[in-house]
C-alpha cells in the first residue's frame, strides 16, 4: 500500500536534515518511517562487487580504495536507471500513513517519486536552509569534488519548495519548524 504522504528533504550538508527529520520521527512515532535514499547504495554496491558489507562499511583502507569506484558505479547506475536507489530505499519500508525521505539530492529523485507515487500520495517537497557560518560551526567544510558535484548541486536552483525551513541563524524554534511541517499533513 502507497503511504498517504511522502515529505522529500533537501538541503546542503550539515543544515541539519537528519536533526530535524529525528525529531520529526519523535513527534509522528507509529505513523511514519524514516526513508534514506543513500543508505542502499552501499549495500547494492557491495552485493554487485561480491564485497563484503562490513569491511566496506568500516573506516579502513578497503572503504578508501573502493570510494571512487563507488562514486562512479553510483552515477552509472543513475544514467541507466534515475529510479534505481529511490526505488531500492522505498522497497523495504513499512507500511506507514508518511514517509519521511531525509535526503533527496536531485531533481530525477523527485520526478521519480511523483512518477511513481504522486497518482496516490500527496507529495510535499521541503528545503531546509542555513547560513555558511552556522554549518561550518556545526563541522562543515568545503571539499571539492564533493560539494560542488551534482549530488550537492542538482536542487540549489529548484525553486518549486511546498515549504523553506531556516535552520540556520535566526531561525524559529524546534516546535516551531516542525508545527510548519505538520500543517502539510492531512488529518491522519
Ligand atoms: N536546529 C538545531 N539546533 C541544534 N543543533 C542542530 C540543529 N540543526 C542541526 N544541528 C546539529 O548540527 C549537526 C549537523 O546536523 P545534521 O547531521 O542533522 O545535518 P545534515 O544536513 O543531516 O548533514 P549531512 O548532510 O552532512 O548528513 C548535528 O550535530 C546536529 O545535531
Amino acid at each position: 500500500m502507497s503511504p498517504k504522504v511522502i515529505l522529500l528533504f533537501s538541503g546542503k550538508r550539515k543544515c541539519g536534515k537528519d536533526y530535524l527529520t529525528d525529531h520529526l520521527k519523535e513527534k509522528l512515532d507509529d505513523l511514519c518511517e524514516v526513508i534514506k535514499i543513500s543508505q542502499p547504495i552501499k549495500s547494492h554496491w557491495a552485493k554487485e562487487k561480491n564485497l563484503s558489507l562490513k569491511d566496506l562499511l568500516s573506516d579502513g583502507e578497503y572503504k578508501e580504495l573502493f570510494r571512487l569506484e563507488l562514486i562512479k558505479w553510483s552515477e552509472e547506475m543513475r544514467d541507466k536507471d534515475y529510479g534505481y536507489f529511490c526505488r531500492a530505499a522505498c522497497q523495504n519500508a513499512a507500511d506507514k500513513p508518511v514517509w519521511i525521505v531525509s535526503d533527496i539530492r536531485r531533481k530525477t529523485d523527485i520526478k521519480w517519486f511523483k512518477e511513481t507515487y504522486g497518482d496516490c500520495s500527496s507529495l510535499k517537497t521541503i528545503r531546509l536552509t542555513a547560513d555558511l557560518e552556522t554549518r561550518e560551526q556545526r563541522g562543515y567544510k568545503f571539499a571539492a569534488g564533493i560539494d560542488d558535484a551534482t549530488s550537492e548541486c542538482d536542487l540549489d536552483d529548484f525553486n518549486e519548495w511546498d515549504l523553506v525551513i531556516n535552520n540556520g541563524k535566526l531561525r524559529d524554534t524546534l516546535e516551531q519548524q516542525l508545527n510548519s511541517i505538520m500543517t502539510l499533513l492531512p488529518t491522519l
